[in-house]
This record gives structure tokens, sequence and C-alpha cells, in this order.
């Protein structure tokens, strides 16, 4: 049984970013025998992963704490080729305000400012969203290196997280290109890292590996591995258009590479599922490894996002059935 989370520990000061609670991955050379040494024991992950939601389960009463907890976590996401500004500013307004008044009254919660971990958006809608979210402390992440596939040339994606962060972005989520991780091409893969993280400067940097084109488990941890040695604040699993995207086996693996990361260099990287995640029974089975395999501290804002697009729906609909004891239809809780 996990419950340690309390509704009086959620929003406030732990609810915004808090990019600088951490020192920043400040990378380490490529160090090509480590990753070559990356082994992964697929029996062993795969029975890990599935037994941990019959092994573990957040108390009843520690639930609402928990999924107020995760919207914190949420980079409400809009990646759509039919998005428009108009849209990006209602999910701005969601963001602002992710679960209605009369709820956050009911759980105590009416004053303590609780919002979304940040918004993400394509390039194009970077500017609208900081102007949407001006004020409220949410960062705008840009989606960039020609999201999602990532094969547009090298020189246009740096030209992309640059015009990105100069509209206002405090935070980039790069694809990688999945053909060094498939051709075992680290050195290629660690240096598109380098010119990424550079390209953003003072804003933080979230590795997609796209994890469900990337074949094995094995090359996942080591294209972890490789993205933390160049110096990415984050890994995250999928851009949300693979066939298959977060699962809790890659995200066992990733979270152990972040653990073997800090363990040899002291950095703390972020880690963020993505893709698929929209009912509130599967974000807490993500916040249980999370603390499980990092600790306490890994479920905070600063190292934990889930991209998401329709998942506070359903968080807002069980925060509902918590206070009044009914469920609600999901027309009623609308996001964007
Ligand atoms: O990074 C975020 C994902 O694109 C969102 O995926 P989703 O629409 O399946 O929630």
């Amino acid at each position: 049984m996990m419950a340690d989370l309390k509704i009086a520990s959620i929003g406030g000061s732990t609810n915004q970013a808090g990019h600088n609670l951490v020192p920043r991955n400040e990378a380490m050379p490529l160090d090509l025998g480590w990753v070559r040494d990356v082994r992964v024991n697929l029996s062993g992950v795969e029975r890990r992963a599935a037994t941990l939601p019959g092994r573990r389960t957040v108390k009843k009463d520690a639930q609402a704490a928990w999924l107020l907890k995760a919207i914190t976590c949420i980079d409400l996401t809009t990646l759509s080729g039919d998005d428009t500004r108009q849209r990006v500013e209602r999910l701005c307004a969601k963001a602002k305000a992710p679960v209605r008044p009369d709820l956050l009254d009911a759980l105590g919660m009416a004053d303590r400012h609780l919002t979304t971990g940040a918004v993400c958006v394509y390039h194009r809608f970077v500017k609208t969203a900081v102007a949407a979210l001006a004020g409220s402390g949410i960062p705008v992440a840009a989606v960039s290196t020609g999201f999602p596939a990532g094969l547009i040339p090298h020189d246009l994606k740096l030209k992309e997280i640059e015009a990105s962060v100069r509209d206002g972005a405090a935070e980039i989520d790069i694809v990688i290109t999945r053909e060094h991780v498939l051709t075992g091409n680290w050195q290629a893969l660690y240096d598109e890292m380098r010119d990424f993280r550079m390209a953003c400067g003072d804003a933080h940097v979230k590795a997609i590996l796209a994890t469900g084109d990337i074949k094995t488990l094995r090359n996942v941890a080591r294209a972890s591995l490789v993205c933390m040695m160049a110096g990415a604040d984050f890994i995250k699993t999928s851009t949300g258009k693979e066939g298959v995207n977060a699962t809790l086996p890659v995200t066992l693996v990733m979270l152990r590479m972040i653990r073997a990361y800090q363990e040899r260099t002291g950095f703390k990287v972020g880690y963020k599922p993505a893709g698929g995640i929209s009912a509130a029974k599967d974000v807490l089975n993500y916040q249980i490894m999370m603390k499980e395999e990092l600790g306490r501290e890994w479920l905070e804002p600063h190292l934990f996002r889930i991209g998401a697009s329709s998942l506070l729906a359903d968080i807002e609909r069980q925060l509902e059935h918590h206070v009044t004891g009914r469920y609600s239809a999901f027309n009623r809780h609308a996001v964007g």
C-alpha cells in the first residue's frame, strides 16, 4: 500500500515547474564502453511491470492526493494537424484551472493555485500559449526537430529549436533520429543530442526516444543513456504518434537508466511517459513505479511529467467521484 501523499502537500510553490530546484544535467563525454555494456533482463522487466499494479495500490483516501499531484505533472498537450489558436487558448485556460472550483473547494484545495505542469504545443502556437499563460508560472513546451518523425535536415532542427526558444518556450521536446539507434551509431546520437541541448540554451530539453520505433528494450536503455550523457534534462518515451507509446516495461527500463546515470554522475534526470495515457488508474501505476524506483522527489513536476491530451478529463471525473460518490459524463469535463 502506498499512501504517503497528502492533499495538504499539493499545490502552491511545489506546483510550479520548479526547474531551478535541481541543478541541470551537465552531461558527460560519450562513454561507449558503458553504452555497450548495458544489458536488459527482458523477462525480469516484464514480470516486474506486470505484477506492479497488483502488488502496490494507493489507498482510496489517498487517491485524491495522488491524482491532484499527477495534475501538477501533466504536460497538457495538443498536437493535431487541425490545431488552432482558439483551441490552444482553451487548453491554456484549462491548464490554469484544471479542476472545477466546486470540486477544489470540497477537497480543501480552493486557494492552492493548482495548475498543470506545462502546456505542450507545436512551434506555431508557442507565442499564443505564452500570451495565454502570462503570469500563471506555467511553462510552455514546444515539440521540435521535425516532430514527430524527426527527418528534416539537422540545421533546420536547430533553427526550429531556436525559433521556439525566441518565442518564449521554456521547454523543448526534441525527437531523436531513430536510425542512429537502429544502426547502433551512438556517436551520431550523442552528437545530435549535444547540438539540440546547445540550441536550447536555458530552455530545458526533453529527449523523445520514440520507444515504439526502436525495437528492443536494450535499445531503449542505450538510447536513454546516450541522451543523458549528451545533456538531456528529461527522457521521454514517445511522440504519441508511434504504433506503441508509453508502457510500464519501457518505463522501468528508462527509470533504471536514470538511476544508473545519477549514481555515476550525481545528476538527476526527469522522466516523461507520453502517448495513450488517458485513464487515472494508469497514471497511478506510473506514479507508483516512479516512487519505487527513484524515490519521492521524482513525483514532483521538476522531475516527472506526463504527456497527455485527454488524461485530465478522467482524473477530474475520479475527483468528482471522490467528492460526490457519483461519476459524471466525460463531456462535463471537456479539455480544450
Ligand atoms: O506528448 C504527448 C502526446 O502526444 C499525447 O498523447 P495522447 O494524445 O495519446 O495523450
